[in-house]
């Protein structure tokens, strides 16, 4: 699904207006009674509602919304219109002009002075003051009443966008003159502000209302955001043949594990067999050989020569994906085992956790990494390798930047981890839940995306699909487990049935 810049919005509009032959007006009153149905699934009738809106179309829709809840029964509704400088948009001004006609309704419009009606947590706020036609921070009687709102404890509907919060980029803005909702409702697509983690207190829970818009102007757009979902990654999964064996499926290599972090082998491990790969060698320190032997059977067994932690990562067979990081730690002479297999490999590369800690210690390395690596830092991992960051915005924007200067694959691990392309292009995930906040779970992704590598996905492919699986597998697992007890190697034991739940179109995902 496709993440628009605010401004090409007013242009999706009006070419839904004119495939489907309606007016803008038409276009906000489906707006808002998608809205409106929203309320009236969640409150009873008795609820007193209060409705903010502002001068522009994000008024005018709510606008209507407090008409039609007034129309379905609602009737302790009060609208309050914020006409300050005395114009208001042409769709908000035909909403007002149907609200006044309406008997009994309790309709304040400010064009000075206002006395904010009192609010407790037992009310409702619409906020409809401003959505993404936004085009400074809020001030004066705006900020006032958001931090009214804020502080009211009221329950707050925000449409469109929290009124304060822009629709991409917020890192200068101070989020307590935003107005809090508890529930955002916005418009067919998500805004890309919403993937940013100091948003999301701001946001509440956010949902997207399907308002028809016109699919074919959608598809032109161009844009670098995209939210990956189960419709995106189902074409990219290739059915296995009748006539095949593990060959046809890939050899994966792991460097993985040392004294004390085998566990980490172990998962990988697990997780690249249960995504689908033919064969799995661990390469780790000769320690660890009963461990991973015991613990995954399916696995082959690489001692090092070395003891506790890897001195040498040679590749001396033909695999089609091979994996460097998990719990390798960085002793000096596993950065230079790291640096040799940099330079000499020519398999496709995942570099995670401690392998780009080598990195962060020896960064001249950066520029040996083979073109369309992937690398799977954390927000530590990658503030490690590419200097602090102050938010995720900036974090994000470097991703792009360092994706296409290496040209390699950067996967951003959070909520929302964000996939970067040697294009620029960003895409972020939709899968995965606070339980896969656990001990093991980014060892477990690393095996994922190996496992895809190996089976000829090419690796932006392989990047989004693992990242995609490895959250579905963490939120199948949670509904049996909770987010508290959820572990790693309950992921790892989800991957194929997550790969099975996106093949077989099992609801709810599609
Ligand atoms: N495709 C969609 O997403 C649809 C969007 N609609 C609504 O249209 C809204 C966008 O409408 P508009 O473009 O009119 O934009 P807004 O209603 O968000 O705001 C624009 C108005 O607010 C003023 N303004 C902006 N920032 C201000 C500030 N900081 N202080 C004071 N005044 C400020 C502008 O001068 C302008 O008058 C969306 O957010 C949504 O609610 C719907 O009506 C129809 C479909
Ligand atoms: N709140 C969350 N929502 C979604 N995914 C999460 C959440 N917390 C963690 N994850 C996922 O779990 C993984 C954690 O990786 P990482 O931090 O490297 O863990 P570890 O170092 O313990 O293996 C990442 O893929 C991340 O996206
Ligand atoms: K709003």
């Amino acid at each position: 699904m496709k993440i628009f810049e605010s401004h090409t919005i007013k242009e999706i509009d009006n070419a839904t207006c004119e495939a489907q032959n309606i007016d803008s007006l038409q276009l906000m009153e489906r707006a808002a009674n998608a809205v409106a149905c929203e309320i009236i699934t969640r409150f009873f009738p008795t609820q007193r509602i209060v409705v903010i809106a502002g001068p522009g179309n994000n008024g005018g829709d709510a606008l209507a919304v407090a008409r039609i809840l007034y129309e379905q029964g609602y009737k302790k509704v009060e609208v309050f219109l914020f006409n300050v400088i005395g114009k208001l948009s042409h769709d908000c001004e035909e909403e007002r002009k149907k609200l006044i006609t309406m008997d009994g309704i309790d309709f304040t419009e400010v064009k000075r002075d206002f006395q904010p009606p009192y609010l407790s947590e037992n009310d409702v706020v619409v906020d409809g003051m401003f959505g993404c036609g936004l085009n400074k921070q809020l001030q004066g009687g705006f900020m006032m009443l958001a931090r009214y709102i804020n502080d009211s404890g009221a329950y707050v509907v925000s449409i469109d966008l929290p009124s304060g919060l822009f629709g991409e980029w917020n890192a200068d803005v101070n989020r307590r003159d935003v107005v809090h909702a508890d529930l955002t409702l916005s418009f067919q697509t998500p805004k890309l502000s919403f993937f940013f983690s100091e948003n999301s207190d701001v946001l509440g829970e956010w949902k997207l209302l399907d308002i028809d818009l016109d699919d074919s102007m959608m598809k032109e757009i161009p844009t670098n955001y995209l939210l990956v979902e189960a419709k995106n990654v189902r074409p990219l999964l290739k059915p296995r043949k009748l006539f095949t064996g593990k060959r046809d499926y890939g050899s994966v290599l792991l460097f993985s594990g040392s004294i004390g972090m085998m566990g980490a082998a172990v998962l990988s491990a697990r997780a690249c067999l249960r995504s689908g790969a033919g064969l799995v060698t661990v390469h780790s320190a000769r320690i660890g050989m009963p461990v991973v032997q015991t613990a995954v059977p399916e696995a082959m067994f690489e001692p090092d020569r070395n003891e506790n932690y890897i001195t040498d990562m040679g590749v001396h067979h033909t695999h089609q994906a091979v994996v460097a990081g998990p719990g390798i730690g960085t002793n000096d002479r596993t950065v230079d085992a790291l640096e040799e297999l940099l330079k000499t490999t020519k398999s496709p590369l995942v570099l995670d956790a401690d392998a780009l800690n080598c990195i962060a210690r020896r960064p001249q390395l950066l520029t040996n990494l083979p073109s369309y690596t992937i690398i799977t830092p954390h927000i530590g991992e990658f503030d490690r390798l590419f200097g602090e960051h102050n938010n995720s915005e900036d974090r994000l924007k470097k991703a792009i930047e360092m994706a296409k200067y290496h040209n390699i694959i950067i996967v951003l691990k959070g909520h929302y981890t964000a996939t970067v392309r040697p294009t620029g292009r960003v895409y972020f995930n939709s899968t995965g839940n606070p339980g896969m906040a656990t001990a093991g779970s980014g060892d477990v992704l690393t095996g994922v995306i190996a496992a895809f590598l190996a089976q000829g996905y090419r690796p932006e492919h392989a990047a989004t699909l693992g990242v995609y699986i490895h959250g579905l597998a963490g939120d199948m697992a949670v509904k049996e487990i909770g987010e508290y007890g959820l572990v790693s190697s309950d992921i790892a034991n989800y991957c194929g049935r997550a790969i099975r739940a996106i093949i077989n179109r099992e609801s709810p995902l599609f």
